[in-house]
Parts: structure tokens; C-alpha cells; sequence
């Protein structure tokens, strides 16, 4: 459980179970005594701090104020991801997403209906944001509850928008804010470039990634988010996935789906520059520690059902030089 201290709530040895808690939906009608906005804040950091690792490594290059926004994006994006995904998803139904997407509007109504709305409705007051991506990335969670299965690549790909792409429109709202006028957030060439394509194909490329590394965990669950086309292509079986069978046809499907993943990091790359310059690190460390995932599948010769792919600690420190090189263009 939180405990409280001076100005904020720390993490006890019972954290897991009290952010897993902050996840639920409210089962009854809405709370009257919500937290405080920074109490708010707190739960979400201590949310992404628990579920995150890599994006909270990213969020404590940031100024304060876009690093508390992010936390109360990563908090609600977290809470939508576990509707299908976490420890209660087997009763979540198309009601229970509907549900969610009424407290939604509220949200943007500026009525909390529990505490870590609190922290998103003072953000969309400091961040003006667009409520469209928090809709998309909701019927994104509909579509994991009635399909198991994508047969092209262009399904694929709009399942990822929605989860994942959504996010760096979410995003970018903070990141490229700025409080110093001289400072005008992508202006290129005269003209404000919004790197909206670039923010969304950040999204894709995380998700692809998150896709291969969880291939083996997937099948358990029945699911399978490769593409049916790819594997026919690669004369790959579903049977051969569900069995784990690891063969030439297999390393060339996988290598053939990891370049795939490397040309979305690719540009999303092209958009870091038009942020605003206090965010360019964190999108730099984020996106090459996620990236990290498919070099750490390779080093695992493409076995992604008996192994987890991961960046060891030492190596998420070491690449922050590289961020920061990357950051000063
Ligand atoms: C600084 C920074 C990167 C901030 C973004 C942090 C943030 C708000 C993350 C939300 C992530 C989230 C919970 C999304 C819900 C759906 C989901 C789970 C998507 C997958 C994330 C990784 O999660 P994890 O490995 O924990 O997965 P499991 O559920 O445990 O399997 C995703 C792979 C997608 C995340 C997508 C992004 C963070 C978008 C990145 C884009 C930007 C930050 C825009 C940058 C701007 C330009 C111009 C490039
Ligand atoms: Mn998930």
C-alpha cells in the first residue's frame, strides 16, 4: 500500500499489489473523496515506475512538468492496456470498454471519476490535447478482444496505430510544448511541422518490437499478432509457431520481420529533431533502449518462446551517451 510522507506517497514492499490495485476500474459509482492532484501524480509515477522500466528511465531526463504529464499518460494508457491484457481481463467485455470510454469523455469534461484522472485532467488543462488517439486506442483494446489472428500486414499495422501509435500522438502534445516563445516547437523552413507521422510510427515500431519479443507468450494465450500472409510467404505453419519450431524458415521469417520493425525506428528517427530540445533525450533513450529488444532477439539466435529478449541494466546506462550525441542534432 502507498504510505504517505511529507509531500508524497513512497512505495512499500506491498507496491506490485497496490498499483495493480490503481489499475481496476471502479467496480461502484464514482469516489467522492479522489486525491489530491499531486497524490494523482504520485500513483501514476509510482505505475510507471512498477510497469516501465524503460520509459521511466526516459521520463527522468525531462523537465518536471512534462515528466508528471507523461506519468498520467503512461497511467491511463496502462489502465486501458490492462482491460485485455492483465490479471482481470477475462471479465472485461465490449460493456466494460464502453464503460471505460464514458469515463473518458468525462475525463475531458474535466470530471474525475478516480484518482489517477485527477493527474490526466490537470495535464490536458497544461497540455491541450486532442481526445481522438485516447478513442483509437480504445477500440484498439476491441479489436484484442474479438480477433486472435491478422492476415496481412496492413491489419497489422492498424492494430498498431491504435495500441501503440496513438501513444506518440499522446505524446508528442507534451513533448513538444514549449513555454519559451523564442522558442517555437518544430518551425521548419518557416513553416510549423507537426511530426505527427513520425511520432506515430515510433508507436508502430514499439509495438512490432513488443510483438516479436512476446511471440512465445502469445501463442500460450492462443494469439498470434505475426501476420498469416508473412508466414505463408516464409512457408511457416501456424502448427510450427504453436510448437515453438525453430528452422532456417523460421530465422528467415524473423529476420524479415526485425528489419520491418528497424525502417519504422528508422523514421520515426527523421522526426526527433523537430521536437522541442528538452525532449529529444528522452524520445532518443526511449527509442533506443526499445530498439535494444531486437538486437537482444538476435543475440538469442530468434528464440522467442523459451526466452525472454531484454537490455541488461549496464547496457540501458551505457546507451545514454549515444542518446545524448543523438540528441544535440
Ligand atoms: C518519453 C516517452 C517515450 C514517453 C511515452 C511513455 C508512454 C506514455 C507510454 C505508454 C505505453 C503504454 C502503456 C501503452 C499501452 C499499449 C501498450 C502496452 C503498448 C506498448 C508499449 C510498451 O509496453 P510494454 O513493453 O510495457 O508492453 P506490455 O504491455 O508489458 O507487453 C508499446 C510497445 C508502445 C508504446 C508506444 C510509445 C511509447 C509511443 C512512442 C512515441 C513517442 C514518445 C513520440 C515521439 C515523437 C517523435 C516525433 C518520434
Ligand atoms: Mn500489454
Amino acid at each position: 500500500m502507498a504510505k504517505k510522507t511529507t509531500d508524497c506517497l513512497v512505495l512499500t514492499t506491498d507496491s506490485i499489489s497496490s498499483c495493480s490495485r490503481m489499475l481496476q476500474l471502479p467496480k461502484s459509482k464514482p469516489k467522492t473523496n479522489l486525491a489530491s492532484v499531486t497524490e494523482a501524480y504520485e500513483y501514476c509515477r509510482q505505475i510507471t515506475a512498477e510497469y516501465a522500466k524503460t520509459f521511466y528511465l526516459g521520463t527522468l531526463l525531462m523537465p518536471k512538468e512534462k515528466r508528471k504529464a507523461i506519468w498520467a499518460i503512461y497511467a491511463w494508457c496502462r489502465r486501458t492496456d490492462e482491460l485485455v491484457d492483465g490479471v482481470e481481463a477475462k471479465d472485461t467485455t465490449i460493456e466494460t470498454l464502453a464503460q471505460w470510454e464514458q469515463q473518458l469523455e468525462s475525463i475531458f469534461a474535466g470530471e474525475p471519476t478516480d484518482d489517477t484522472d485527477v493527474a490526466l485532467i490537470d495535464t490536458i488543462k497544461s497540455f491541450p490535447m486532442d481526445i481522438q488517439p485516447f478513442r483509437d486506442m480504445i477500440a484498439g483494446q476491441r479489436m484484442d478482444l474479438h480477433r486472435n489472428r491478422y492476415e496481412t500486414f496492413e491489419e497489422l499495422k492498424l492494430y498498431c496505430y491504435r495500441v501503440a501509435g496513438t501513444v506518440g500522438l499522446m505524446s508528442n502534445a507534451i513533448l513538444g510544448i514549449s513555454n519559451n516563445q523564442n522558442n517555437v516547437p518544430w518551425e521548419k523552413d518557416g513553416q510549423t511541422y507537426i511530426p505527427k507521422e513520425e511520432a506515430i510510427s515510433l508507436g508502430i515500431a514499439m509495438q512490432l518490437t513488443n510483438i516479436l519479443r512476446d511471440v512465445g507468450e502469445d501463442a500460450q494465450r492462443g494469439r498470434i499478432y505475426l501476420p498469416l500472409e508473412d508466414l505463408k510467404a516464409f512457408n511457416y505453419t501456424e502448427q510450427d509457431l504453436m510448437q515453438g519450431v525453430i528452422d532456417e524458415r523460421w530465422l528467415a521469417l524473423m529476420r524479415f520481420q526485425i528489419k520491418r520493425a528497424r525502417n519504422y525506428y528508422h523514421q520515426a528517427e527523421a522526426g526527433i529533431r523537430y521536437l522541442i530540445r528538452d525532449s529529444r533525450l528522452p524520445v532518443w533513450t526511449s527509442l533506443i533502449l526499445y530498439q535494444g529488444i531486437l538486437n537482444a532477439i538476435e543475440q538469442n539466435q530468434y528464440d522467442v518462446f523459451s526466452k525472454r529478449a531484454f537490455v541488461p541494466k549496464v547496457a540501458k546506462f551505457s546507451s545514454l551517451p549515444l542518446a545524448w550525441l543523438r540528441a544535440q542534432i
